[in-house]
């Protein structure tokens, strides 16, 4: 029977000829990172598969912002020591997890990958079964190298026509959780001719955010601009196979979403499933915070698109722009080609990088009473801070833009001295 890509991948690591919906496989794993959350309360096991299998990233809370956290990372650090483990992304080598696979190749076409974090599903950009899996299961993976997954129903997205400028993958994802909300369970499947307009970086952010519909694996194939991405990142095409679904897969669902017609979408607070409109829908709100960064808009072309529309503009007054690079390369390369003292001139603060503010827990939290817009990956309630502040979410654009404003604004509306709303 015809496989979508997923169950391909899930067939080839379960070493079976076919897998399926409903299906339950023992997957071999290629790839299992560790983050420095779960190193505070954890038990070392006495032997690991594989420490060519595993990498290790210092990233939701460095430096360490709390005493528990810095008790962290010295157990890190023996443990990648006694286990010979040198994909090791120590302080000022670190980023966020998701960031720092991307940048070193650590996920691959037609592989698995697995870590502790919920948005591990973002590796689903490079045709990985990537996803994420409880801090024992971890420990399970690093003892026997492998896992289980019970393979749900996919959902293809038909992606047709051009993204226009200004409008990115935060707006691809916002109109598919717009439009069809959840899909608990569910793997998502992304193709169609329109996909040679999505650039990696938007790739990643719509398959990370598949996380906040409750999605599975998000997987995308593995075409030219992918083998080329990975090309530059180390990985060589004769080291991974990748995985296409086959012709008359079975799917629980096909939709397609025309990129040419999309306009930049704004999340209201409190979800994003059936909660994110077009932006010329949204309420004029006064804002107090806008942050661009995370696993999902903290990549160096979020920073270069908020740079373009910051230039010679300050921050509306009042307003707290906190842009927080997704990884040191990140920072470094935003550095050298002036975006961070475009930011800073115009009134931002720039943090460190790490996850920080996307989830509330140091470098920028809200009061209660506080209007927050976020092109990070979460606006449920409490997310980023007090209980009783509202997070809006859209893309690095929005963000940027309306931190001009001191309102959610159209992007457009300053990227293009030309368009006008
Ligand atoms: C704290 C952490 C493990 C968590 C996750 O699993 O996603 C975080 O990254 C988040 O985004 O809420
Ligand atoms: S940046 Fe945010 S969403 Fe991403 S891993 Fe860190 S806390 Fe989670």
């Amino acid at each position: 029977m015809p496989m979508t890509m997923i169950e391909k991948i899930l067939a080839r690591s379960a070493g079976l000829e076919e897998v399926h919906a409903g299906d339950t496989v023992v997957a071999e794993v290629d790839m299992n990172v560790l983050i420095d959350l779960q190193f505070p309360r954890w038990v070392t096991p006495l032997r690991i598969a594989d420490p060519e299998r595993t990498a290790i990233v210092l990233d939701h809370a460095v430096p360490a912002p709390t005493i528990r956290d810095a008790e962290g990372g010295p157990r890190a650090r023996r443990f990648a020591r006694d286990f010979g483990i040198s994909r090791f992304f120590d302080v000022g080598r670190h980023g966020i997890c998701h960031q720092v696979i991307a940048e070193n190749a650590l996920a691959r076409p037609g592989q698995v990958l697995t870590c502790t974090d919920s948005h591990t599903c973002a590796a689903g950009a490079y045709n990985t079964a990537a996803r994420g899996i409880g801090p024992a299961e971890v420990l399970a993976v690093l003892c026997t190298g492998r896992t289980w997954f019970t393979v749900g129903p996919t959902i293809r997205y038909e992606l047709v026509g051009e993204l226009p400028s200004g409008v990115g993958g935060k707006d691809v994802f916002l109109h598919i959780a717009g439009t069809w909300g959840d899909a608990t369970n569910h793997n998502l499947e992304f193709g169609g001719d329109g996909l040679a307009s999505v650039p990696m970086n938007e790739r990643r952010t719509i398959a990370t955010q598949a996380a906040e519909i409750s999605a599975d694996f998000a997987t995308f194939p593995a075409d030219e601009v992918c083998r080329r991405f990975l090309a530059e990142h180390g990985a060589d095409p004769g080291e991974y196979e990748p995985a296409d679904p086959d012709p008359g897969a079975t799917y629980a669902a096909v939709r397609t979403v025309d990129l040419s017609t999309l306009e930049p979408h704004v999340a209201r607070p409190g979800s994003v499933s059936g909660n994110a409109v077009p932006i010329s829908q949204i309420e004029t709100r006064r804002l107090d915070q806008c942050f661009i960064g995370s696993c999902a808009n903290g990549q160096l072309d979020d920073l270069r698109v908020a740079a373009e529309i910051l230039e010679g503009r300050t921050v509306a007054e009042g307003v707290r722009l906190i842009v927080t690079p997704a990884s040191q390369q990140v920072y470094r390369d935003a550095l050298r080609l002036g975006y961070l003292g475009t930011l800073v001139d115009a009134g931002a603060v720039v943090t460190n990088s790490t996850c920080g503010a996307c989830f509330g827990y140091h470098m920028g939290l809200l009061g209660a009473g506080e209007v927050c817009l976020t092109a990070s990956t979460r606006n449920f309630r409490g997310r980023m801070g007090s209980p009783d502040a509202e997070i809006y979410m859209g893309s690095s654009a929005t963000v940027a833009a309306s931190a001009v404003v001191g309102r959610p604004v159209d992007p457009r509306t300053l990227l293009d001295r030309e368009y006008s709303a």
